[in-house]
């Protein structure tokens, strides 16, 4: 059996627009179970980091278990990183790519278990700016459908269906990227680069095939332009680019900035549009809870 007595789950009660009282009340009699102390905090979109660290260091929990989508999940790390807390995800939110790529499976039961086992992998976590990035980023086209996503009122994936014309329609696309590596300077056009530390969008787009979240490197991606059979081909496990499509740069620190501000996002939250991004990596900083 794991070795902990306090549990702290962290709901975002508006994620994927579904109701979570039923998984709170089974995670809760799941803790209590193990004789463990059980304690819930429910996100409000105002000022979440800084309320989950006040609730950390009152309820000095021995891991923390993440009931939302990608945003929920890097809300938390931001509020424990550098504290050595393992997490657990339940994935609930529009998007779930960080635990797609992490392999959480769907049924709750196994869930619970994996929440509450002892079975974890160290993610590298990625400094962009100053934020952190578990997942994948990104500068151009998709950050502009995130960014009209988030201001319009429809929520989940018809959302981001119903904002993919009129992002197209609108996009100045492409976009002249400067990618500098240990001082070499490299020049780049394209639909949108991408930082990614695992394989996969939500979506289960796999963009970066060869990406691993443990190997102390991260990948850019360069999309070089809108190819329909290259953009399918992306749905396979064994997909591999076309360089006329796309061109992939494996490292452990870039410096990227643009002509012009674009528009960026970070494990699905638009962040701002900018022109410059600073990349770090954090190796094997976040515990997370696996099968
Ligand atoms: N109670 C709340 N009310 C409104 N927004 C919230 C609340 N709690 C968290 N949030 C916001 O939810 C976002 C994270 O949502 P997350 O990505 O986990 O789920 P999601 O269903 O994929 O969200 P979305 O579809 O909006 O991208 C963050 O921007 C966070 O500030």
């Amino acid at each position: 059996m794991a070795d902990f007595r306090n549990i702290l789950m962290v709901v975002n009660p508006i994620s994927g627009g579904e109701e979570k009282d039923d998984l709170i009340t089974e995670v809760q009699r799941a803790v209590e179970q193990q004789n463990c102390r059980f304690q819930l905090f429910k996100t409000t979109g105002e000022n979440d980091i800084q309320k989950i660290k006040d609730e950390i260091e009152q309820f000095e929990p021995d891991r923390v278990l993440v009931v939302g989508g990608d945003g929920t999940v890097k809300i938390v790390a931001e509020a424990l990183f550098h504290k050595d807390l393992p997490i657990a995800i339940f994935p609930a939110g529009s998007a779930n790519g960080l635990a797609l790529n992490l392999g959480i499976p769907d049924n709750r039961e196994q869930q619970i278990e994996i929440a509450l086992s002892d079975n974890f992998t160290d993610l590298d976590v990625l400094q962009v700016n100053d934020e952190l990035c578990l997942h994948l980023s990104d500068i151009g086209l998709n950050a502009e459908l995130i960014r009209n996503y988030e201001s319009s009122s429809v929520r989940g994936k018809f959302g981001y269906l119903m904002q993919s014309i009129p992002t197209l329609i609108k996009s100045k696309y492409p976009y002249e990227y400067e990618v500098e590596i240990d001082g070499e300077i490299y020049n780049h056009k394209g639909i949108m680069l991408a930082i990614a530390n695992c394989k996969k969008y939500g979506t289960g787009a796999n963009i970066n095939p060869e990406g691993k979240h443990d190997d102390g490197k991260f990948e850019i991606i360069i999309f070089k332009n809108i190819d329909i059979t290259e953009i399918l081909g992306t749905l396979r496990e064994d997909v591999k680019f076309d360089p006329n499509f796309a061109e992939t740069i494996s490292t452990k620190a870039a410096k990227i900035r643009c002509k012009k501000p674009i528009a960026f996002q970070i494990d699905g939250e638009f962040i701002e549009n900018t022109q410059k991004i600073e990349v770090k990596i954090a190796e094997k900083s976040l515990k997370i809870a696996v099968k």
